[in-house]
Order: C-alpha cells, then sequence, then structure tokens
C-alpha cells in the first residue's frame, strides 16, 4: 500500500487539498478527524481526560450533557505544556492505531494520511512520501482566525506547539504553496495525483 503523508501548520489547507484528492477518488485518513473520534462522548478515553483535567487543574471540561467543551481542552493545553504533553501520551497512540487500521482498509490506489503533527509524531515513517501544504504563519493567523474566530494569542501558542515552517520545509518530498488562491491547487493536485499513481 502506497501511503502519501500530508502535513502543514494550523490552517495551512490540508483539509482543502486532501477535498481534491478524495474527489479524484483517493482515501484519505484524517488525524484531526480520528481525534475527535477516540474522545467521542461517553469514550473510556474522553473519562479519563475529565478525570485528569478535574482532578489536577480543577477544570470541568465537559458541558452538562456529558459534551466535551472543545475551547476549554483548547485554552488549558496551549497555555500549559504540561497539560498538552499529558494528553497527547493519552491521545497519540490511540489515534496511530485508528491510523492503522483504516490505512489497512483502504482501497484506493494510494491513500493520503492527513496529521498536522505526521512528522512531530513520526507518522511519517508510515509513508512513502510527504506532501506539506505551505503558507507564511501570517495567513495562518487570518485564515485559522477567519475559520474558527479563536483569539490570535491561541493561534501563535498552537503554532509555537508545532514544528517549525523552516524544519518542515526541510523534510518534505513535495511541497503545495497555497499562499495563493484556492482556484491555484486543483492543477498542483492533478500533477501530484499523476505521479502518486506512478508510484503504486
Ligand atoms: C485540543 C482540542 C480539543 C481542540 O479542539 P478544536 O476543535 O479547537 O481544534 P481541532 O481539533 O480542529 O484542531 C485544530 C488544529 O490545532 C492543532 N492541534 C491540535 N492538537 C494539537 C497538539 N496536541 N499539538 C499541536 N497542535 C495541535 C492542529 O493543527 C489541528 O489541526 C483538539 O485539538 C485535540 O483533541 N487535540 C489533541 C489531539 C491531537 O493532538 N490532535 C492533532 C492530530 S494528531
Ligand atoms: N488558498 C486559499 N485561499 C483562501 N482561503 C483558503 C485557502 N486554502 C484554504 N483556505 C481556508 O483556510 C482555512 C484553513 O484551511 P483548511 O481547513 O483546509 O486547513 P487545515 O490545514 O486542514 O487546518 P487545521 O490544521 O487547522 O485543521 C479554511 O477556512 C479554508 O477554507
Amino acid at each position: 500500500m502506497i501511503v502519501i503523508g500530508i502535513t502543514g501548520g494550523i490552517g495551512s489547507g490540508k483539509t482543502t487539498v486532501t477535498n481534491l484528492f478524495q474527489e479524484l477518488g483517493i482515501a484519505v485518513v484524517d488525524a484531526d478527524v480520528i481525534a475527535r473520534e477516540v474522545i467521542a462522548p461517553g469514550s473510556p478515553l474522553l473519562t479519563t481526560i475529565a478525570d485528569h483535567f478535574a482532578d489536577h487543574y480543577n477544570l470541568d471540561i465537559l458541558d452538562a450533557s456529558g459534551q466535551l467543551v472543545r475551547a476549554r481542552l483548547r485554552e488549558i493545553i496551549f497555555a500549559d505544556s504540561a497539560a498538552k504533553e499529558w494528553l497527547n501520551a493519552q491521545m497519540h497512540p490511540a489515534i496511530r492505531d485508528e491510523i492503522l487500521h483504516q490505512l489497512e482498509a483502504a482501497t484506493s490506489p494510494y491513500v493520503m494520511l492527513s496529521a498536522p503533527l505526521l512528522l512531530e509524531n513520526g507518522l511519517d515513517k508510515l509513508c512513502q512520501r510527504v506532501l506539506v501544504v505551505d503558507i507564511p504563519e501570517a495567513l495562518q493567523l487570518k485564515r485559522t482566525q477567519q475559520r474558527d474566530s479563536v483569539a490570535q494569542s491561541q493561534i501563535e501558542a498552537i503554532i509555537a506547539a508545532q514544528m517549525s515552517r523552516e524544519e518542515r520545509l526541510k523534510r518534505a518530498d513535495d511541497v503545495i504553496d497555497n499562499s495563493g488562491d484556492t482556484s491555484a491547487l486543483a492543477p498542483k493536485v492533478q500533477q501530484l495525483h499523476a505521479q502518486y499513481l506512478a508510484l503504486s
């Protein structure tokens, strides 16, 4: 199975790009989607995480119906690196297991593995090539703010918790520059698609 890893910092355009590969019939395994599934309401992992933040931070991250209040968890983990490391240690093995499961089940000529922390977490070892979606930090801030209505300082903290743009680009086999209009993406995706089909 040929696996193409796709990564990029917050708001770089990974989902926008993988949607185009999906339109070409390529299966996409998305770590952000899986990260939501492993802490679905009522899951044992969500209970473990909620208990930890209640006991150690006196913080209730669940609403009255037992749903995760994502903004509360986001604020604490990007303000406190020990909280983030603890959460990562709980979630990343579960995310990785589900990624492996979904990669095995994929039937397209190749499969894309999309993960913001692909390189940080060594998920690139599962991939034949790494495609980086690249934009300058100022655009990451602007587009993420437009999408999520989150404070600029919060997005800056998330960027600081991820690999630097330079380091990520150094590790790329292929790069999509997404600083232009979205209409520029389809021809780039088609060119890479032909290259990846040739590998498979
Ligand atoms: C903290 C949470 C609840 C915030 O949820 P929210 O809906 O606000 O954001 P969302 O999940 O859409 O993530 C947005 C972006 O934040 C960045 N991000 C998320 N978690 C992390 C992390 N642990 N380290 C660095 N960046 C991260 C990624 O670029 C991601 O695409 C959520 O991000 C989460 O559960 N994070 C821990 C799991 C994780 O590491 N996910 C990354 C994929 S492996
Ligand atoms: N070329 C572009 N021009 C303008 N807006 C764009 C462009 N590409 C993506 N966007 C918008 O920027 C935002 C971030 O893009 P997207 O959600 O695809 O990024 P992502 O890398 O998946 O983000 P995250 O890591 O935060 O999940 C979205 O609202 C998207 O519609």
